[in-house]
């Protein structure tokens, strides 16, 4: 029989699931010209003195970095401070070459981490918060994000919503585990209460993302915020990609930042056993997995090579068993529907704004590259086609 999986061992918790629990918020001294730096972002950038400080930043070795914590908060900042540096100037002005002194220690805390240099959802989302005051609860009023792009209260929002979102997907990863490891054992009573877990969490995520509405002004997300995520993959603007001075002497092309890059969202497609009806679909969601930390990709790949749920409950011949599976698959659908709503306040109509007047037709790209709309749409079809009783 097949090993029962454990969550530990892939670095997920059960209270704050892929979130990382309790970040560091500092670095020791010797990394004081970044944190210096990175602290003052949105000021350095709205002043446009961003490069100027980059340039005169030192050569620092990331020997002094002390555990997986301490390297997460080098590679958070680093990427903060790349993101400023390459968009200071605006979306069609980007920076070729990223400064030795910024690349180098960037690359080297990046191969330390096995992640790519460049900003990724498990820096700013994953790894960016702290408690305003740490007696007080978890919740957004008393959490802050300890960096920030110009944008100030959208900024805020835009990462602390994302990361709530997260978190609620904790409960359905202790589900999915336990669904997965019961079934091992034939158990159905322990499928289905995993699968209750996987639903309500699911529900609990859909709720959560409410707040984004509260919290995150449409035009400050479009005309400021995504401006910093946006990548150096099959981007016009950088068609070369980003070239990491001292490091090697062929540029690098690389994904923007993305919640595309959440774990949690793949590991619900493996339990499902969704498959993407659209092959450059199915190639993105792959190939993201290579932005997020090794350790949650493994977890998606160890679903996917399990016994598939789908067939399990399906042959079961238990009514209530199929209905618990079907509602799980639903409230996937309708969370990827809420979603796609979101991309309609956030991306579309922001940007009929922006480019008002312009009679080119456009099709909106994600700060991850892909053409949004059909890539979203066909991700929701693909996911209803694992309903076992189709609407
Ligand atoms: C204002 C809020 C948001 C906007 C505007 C937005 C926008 C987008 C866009 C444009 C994409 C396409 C990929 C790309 O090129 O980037 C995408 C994908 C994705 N986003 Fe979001 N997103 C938002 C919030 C979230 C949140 C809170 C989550 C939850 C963790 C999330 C999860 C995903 C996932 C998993 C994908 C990949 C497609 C899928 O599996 O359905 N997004 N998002």
């Amino acid at each position: 029989m097949e090993p029962g999986i454990q969550l530990e061992s892939f670095h997920v918790s059960s209270t704050m699931g892929f979130v990382l629990d309790d970040p560091k918020t500092d670095l020791p001294e010797y990394y004081h010209p970044w944190m210096s730096i990175a602290m003052d972002l949105p000021h350095l950038i709205q002043t446009h003195q961003l490069w100027d400080r980059v340039h005169k930043m030192p050569l620092l070795s990331i020997t002094h970095l002390e555990g997986h914590r301490e390297q997460r908060l080098a590679h958070l900042a680093l990427g903060f401070i790349t993101m400023g540096y390459v968009w200071q100037e605006g979306e069609h002005q980007p920076v070729k070459t990223l400064p030795r002194q910024l690349a180098e220690p960037y690359c080297r805390v990046s191969e330390a981490l096995d992640m790519p240099p460049i900003l990724l959802y498990a820096d700013c989302v994953l790894a960016n918060w702290k408690l305003r005051d740490p007696a007080r609860p978890f919740e957004i009023e008393n959490m802050d994000t300890i960096f920030k792009f110009p944008g100030e209260e959208s900024c805020r929002g835009f990462f602390l919503v994302s990361l709530l979102v997260e978190q609620a997907a904790c409960t359905g990863m202790e589900g999915i585990v336990m669904a997965m490891n019961s079934m091992l054992t034939q158990d159905n009573r322990g499928v289905h209460d995993g699968l209750e877990m996987v639903n309500k969490s699911l529900l609990k995520m859909k709720e959560v993302f409410r707040l984004m509405r509260k919290h995150v002004e449409p035009n400050v997300f479009y005309g400021t915020l995504r401006i910093f995520f946006t990548g150096w993959k099959d981007n016009p603007a950088l068609p070369g990609g980003l070239l990491y001075e001292g490091v090697s002497t062929d540029s690098r092309q690389l994904r923007g930042g993305s919640a595309a890059q959440s774990s949690s969202i793949q590991c619900f497609d493996a339990l499902f056993g969704v498959k993407q009806m659209e092959a450059s679909a199915d190639s993105y969601l792959k190939d993201i997995r290579s932005y997020m930390p090794p350790a949650h990709r493994q977890l998606i790949e160890v679903l996917e090579s399990r016994k598939p749920l789908r067939s399990y409950v399906s042959n079961s011949g238990e009514q209530d068993l199929i209905d618990t599976y079907d509602k799980c698959v639903k409230a996937l659908v309708d969370l990827r529907c809420y979603h796609l709503q979101a991309v309609t306040s956030y991306v579309s109509a922001p940007s009929k704004t922006a480019y008002r007047g312009d009679p080119t037709p456009r099709e909106e790209k994600g700060t991850g590259g892909t053409n949004a709309f059909s890539f979203l749409k066909s991700v929701r079809d693909s996911t209803k086609n694992v309903l076992i009783k189709p609407e």
